[in-house]
Formats: structure tokens, sequence, C-alpha cells
């Protein structure tokens, strides 16, 4: 219930008083259905079979009764009939309002609801990414915000459930107390005893919530790994998969279905008998006149709904309590993970670096329960305007490297500084807004290759969009496209070789006029041909800015400023290209040798 209290409030704050506006609406909605079964008693009336005098109701309404008979029957009828029609069209018209602003409500929450939650997760830091899986956040972003958001419009309707309910309840009251109280006992005695019934739909909505999160994860999954799927045969292993996943989603569901119709079943059952046992008594025991026992046949029909009502909300609540809890959770960690707002990140201006970067006394790990380092004792400068290439062995701890240099992580131990300034919170934005970065495995988005370069600088003339494709070798190969500029490129940009898609990042990197360029692994998809027009556009930023390449392909290299070797954590070689090949027993002429071998 914390959670979705804590929706609650939100939606409060967020809404503000035409909340309230729309609870005066349900009161007066209620009201008028109040009134409509006051309106039964004249009714009954006037079919002629009972007067008010045998109905022994608490209430004097004697006078309505003069009233009534002292007109000709039509007149009577007509009156009544009219007042009837009147409170029923007013009700409708009121319901319409308020069904309206009712949706207007959860619509403008489920949009804010979004807005904020995606902004939390994309004001999080890199850690936030790391801990959380991917399709955990997609789940939320999709299936559970709106699970949540119907779980607001359900608690909205839940409260107008509970008005229509008392207001039911005291009109009902007035008419006969003591067989209110009767309905009420056994109502909400039936509530407490089918609190099995929420529970088990609290561990339906458990199940629902896993197993969604576990079939969008697998599904990404698969359809990522296509290649390697239909490459390797191995399409049954996973139909497989889906098809005993299926099974569980299916056995989900039903369980639900058998839940609800359970709980229903029992409501009715006891409805009937109910009816049935306070017809019996009134008739047997008390000797009740058939007005009477229309009457008790009125205000059960009134109330019981009411109460099998109030219960299914409870159930519903149990189903998607999970949901509340996943996304609550997932935003506090989000929201802990913070790095910057709106106001930080409009106000931060990208860096100018003009002597260097430099790393010291840095360790760092990811786990922070391990007592291994990942990286351990780090001492090194980058300086400004020249090209630093990072080698070593997989694993050695390369990107993790740049990461720290770039502010994706924070060193446990040790500090980054740029121009000799220790890198804070504060600066970390200006950092990254001065960098232009090439991953190992580009991404593109599925749209023109305009628009994917236009991502990064909005504002750049076309001009400028095939200055920076030629510097990147890629003009040749765009102009080639049927559409050119707007071709559109496909899912993380299939339509493209992968030595293109490289190509289409790095001239996107620079199109920003980056004060430093990071490249991982940049030339990995690339041909000879194209590797050396690259590094022949490399040479010319040479100078211009800070490059900081990791490289696999020492080949690539040869023209750094300075190599760093890295192996398990540790810089065990720096210097120069021709400095370090002079070093036989070092691991960088150990690693050219492999690859020379590798290469004839
Ligand atoms: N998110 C992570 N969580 C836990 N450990 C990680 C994570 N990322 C990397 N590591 C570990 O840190 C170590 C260094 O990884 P890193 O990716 O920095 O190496 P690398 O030198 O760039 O390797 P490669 O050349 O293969 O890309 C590896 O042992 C890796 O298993």
């Amino acid at each position: 219930m914390t959670y979705i209290l804590h929706f609650i409030k939100n939606l409060l704050s967020f809404v503000g008083n035409i909340i309230y506006l729309n609870l005066i609406g349900m009161v007066l909605i209620s009201f008028l259905e109040g009134i409509g079964i006051l309106l039964l008693v004249p009714l009954i009336s006037l079919t002629g079979l009972i007067s008010f005098n045998d109905m022994g109701l608490p209430i004097n309404l004697k006078w309505l009764n003069e009233f009534l008979i002292n007109l000709p029957l039509e007149i009577s009828l007509i009156v009544v009939l009219s007042i009837f029609v009147t409170i029923m069209v007013s009700q409708g018209f009121f319901q319409r309002q308020q069904s309206i602003l009712n949706g207007q409500i959860q619509q403008s929450y489920l949009k804010n609801l979004r807005e904020r939650t995606y902004i939390d997760f994309l004001q999080s830091n890199w850690s936030f990414f790391l801990k959380t899986r991917k399709t955990d956040i997609v789940t939320v972003m999709t299936t559970e915000i709106l699970k949540v958001s119907n779980g607001i419009s359900l608690t909205l309707n839940f409260v107008a459930s509970i008005i229509f309910t008392i207001i039911q309840v005291f009109f009902a009251f007035w008419l006969s107390p003591y067989m209110t109280i009767c309905i009420l006992i056994f109502g909400f005695g039936m509530i407490f005893v089918s609190k099995k019934f929420i529970r088990n739909s609290s561990n339906i909505g458990e199940e629902t919530v896993y197993l969604s999160k576990t079939y969008l994860a697998g599904i990404t999954d698969h359809f990522n790994g296509i290649k390697d799927i239909k490459s390797n045969s191995i399409e049954y292993s996973y139909i497989n998969w889906l098809e005993k996943f299926g099974v569980r989603f299916e056995n989900n569901v039903n369980n639900l279905i058998k839940l609800r119709s359970s709980s229903q079943l029992l409501f009715k059952s006891v409805s009937a008998f109910l009816i049935a046992g306070m017809i019996y008594v009134s008739i047997l025991m008390f000797k009740a006149q058939p007005a009477q026992v229309l009457l008790v046949i009125a205000i059960f029909m009134r109330i019981w709904p009411r109460i099998t009502s109030i219960q299914s909300h409870l159930e519903q609540f149990g189903e998607i309590i999970p949901s509340f809890k996943n996304l609550y959770h997932l935003q506090q960690i989000s929201q802990d993970a913070k790095e910057f707002n709106k106001s930080t990140y409009e106000n931060s201006r990208p860096l100018v670096i003009k002597s260097g970067i430099e790393c010291r006394d840095i360790s760092f790990k990811y786990n922070k329960d391990e007592e291994e380092y990942i990286l351990n004792g780090i001492n090194m400068f980058i300086p400004s305007h020249g090209m630093t290439a990072i080698v070593g062995p997989s694993g050695a701890g390369k990107s993790t490297l740049v990461d720290l240099i770039m502010g994706l992580n924070k060193p446990d131990e040790g500090k980054v500084l740029v121009d000799n300034q220790v890198l804070t919170e504060d600066k970390i934005l200006s950092l990254r807004k001065s960098i232009g970065y090439v991953p190992q495995d580009p991404f593109l988005f599925n749209t023109s290759i305009k628009e994917n370069l236009l991502m990064i600088e909005p504002d750049a003339s076309d001009k400028d969009i095939w200055e920076a494709l030629s510097f990147a070798s890629a003009d040749e190969f765009v102009r080639n496209l049927p559409h050119g500029l707007d071709t559109i490129i496909g899912d993380r940009g299939i339509r493209l070789s992968g030595g293109e898609r490289q190509r289409i990042v790095l001239a996107r990197a620079i199109l920003r006029k980056p004060s430093i360029l990071v490249l991982d692994e940049a030339t990995s998809a690339l041909d000879s041909e194209n590797e050396r027009k690259i590094q022949a556009a490399i040479e010319k930023l040479k100078g211009k800015m800070t490059i900081i390449v990791i490289a696999h392909r020492l080949s690539t290299i040869k023209n750094a400023n300075q190599v760093i070797v890295l192996d398990q954590g540790r810089i065990i070689q720096t210097g120069e290209f021709n400095q370090l090949t002079l070093d036989r027993k070092g691991m960088f002429s150990q690693l050219l040798g492999k690859q020379l071998e590798a290469s004839i």
C-alpha cells in the first residue's frame, strides 16, 4: 500500500485542486443515485398495491403521499416519472463530465510519470546502467508505467466506489437501519474472509512482472543475436524456449481468471443465500408486508454490488501492486544515481583542454565487495592536442580506463585531473560535452544518415555534414546511396556494412568539433583501404584536438605521440611507438610480434 500512496501523493501534487473537483463530482453523482432509492418508495406506492403506511418506514413521507394521492393518477405518475427522468439525466450528465475529467487526469498523469521516469533514467550516472538490465528499464517504460497509470485510475475509481457506498449506505440506513447493518456486517465479513483472494492476486501479479521482464529480456537478446542464431542453425532451441515460456504465461493468466471467477462465484452465492435468508426471515419471522419485502430487495440490490465492487478493487490492487513496487524501486535507484539536472545540463559549456588530462594514483573496481581492483595505481598524463594510444591484451582494462577519463566511472582511489583541476561532479558534464566518442560497437538509429548525424549537432549545415563525412572517408559511399543523406539505414544501421557504420559514427563524432576524440577500436571493422583513409584523416586532426585511441591493431597507432600499455589493470609501459618496439622483452613488442605472425 505504501507504494500506491507514494504515487497518489505524486498525483495530488501534480494535478492539484482538480482532484477535489473530481471528488465533489463523485459525491454529487452518488447523491443523485441515492435519491433514486428514495424515489422507489413513492413509485411503489403509485402502483396502488401498497401504501406508505404499510411499509413501516422510519421516515415521514406522508406529505408526499398525500400530495400525490390528491392528484389524479396520470398527473402524479407524470410528476414522479419526471423527477425520476430529471435525476437520471442529471446523473448521466455529471457522470459524463466526471468520466472526461477522470480520463484527462489519468492521461496527463501518465504523460508526466512517463517523462519524469525517462528523465530520471537519462540523468542517472553510468553505474546505474551497469547495474540495471536495459530490458528492465524498457519493461518499466512500457508495460509497468501503463499498469501504474491504470492503477491510479483504479484508485480514483476505488475512492469513488467508497464514496458511492457511503452515500448509498446512508440512504439505505435512513430507510431501514437494521437491514443495512445486517448487509454491511455480512459484506465486510466476506471481504475479510476473502483476504486470501487478494493475497493470491498479489502473488500472480508478482509472477506477471517477472514473466514480462524475462520475456522482454529473452526476446531482445534473441533478435540482437539473430545472425548467430541463423548462422549456427539453432533456431529450434529458441523456439522451444518460447514454447515453454508461453505455457508459463498462459498459466499465469488462467490462474488470474480462475481466481477472479472464484471470488465472483463466492460473492454471488453468498448474495443469493443472503437475500433468500432475509426474505425468509422478514416474511416468516417478522410477518413483513409485501412492500417491506420489496424494500428489502431494493436496498440489498443497491448495497451488495457496492461491497462486491470494493472486494474486486482490492483484488485488482493486489495484482498491480508489484508493478507499483517495481517502478518505485527503479525510480529510487535512478534518483539516487542522478548526476545532473536540466539547469546544470544547460549551463555546462564544453571544456577547451589546454594542458592535458591526468590520472593520479587511480584504482577502480566494478564490484565494490571484491578485493581485487580492475585498475590499480594508474598514473598517466594525456597531453592536449596529441594522440595517445592505449593498448594491451583483452580484459586489461583499456575501456574501463577510458570510461574513467570520460567521467562515466568514478575512481575508488585517486583522481582524474583536467588541466590540473580535479574532475569534480560539476565539471563532468562540461568534459563530456567536449568529447566526440566512437564506440567499439557503433550505434546508429533507424532513421536517415542525416538525422543520425544531426542528433549530435542539431545546428550543423549540410556543408558541415559533408565535410565531416569526407573527413571520415564516408562521403563517397553516402553519395552513391539511392537517397544520399536521406537514406534510412535500418535498425542499428543494419543496412550498412560494419565499416560503413563505423565511418558514419566517426563522422558524427567529428561533426561536433570536439576538443577530445575518443576512438574505441574505431578501425576494427575497416578493410585496409578504409583503415588507411581513416588513418590519414586522424593524422589531419592531430594537433587540432586531443585524440585517445584504444587500439588492438597496433599498425594503426604508429603515429601516436604516446603509447600506454596496460596489463591486468596496471600500466606496464609508456613511450613512443618506436621507442617501445626497441624494448624487445616488453609486452608491446610481444603484442606486435603476435600480430605480425597472425597477419602472415
Ligand atoms: N560492467 C562490468 N562489470 C563487472 N566487470 C566488468 C565490467 N566491465 C568490464 N569488466 C571487467 O573489467 C575487466 C576490464 O575490462 P575492459 O573492458 O576494461 O577491458 P579491455 O582491455 O577494454 O578489454 P577488450 O580489449 O577485450 O575490450 C575485465 O576483466 C572485465 O571482465
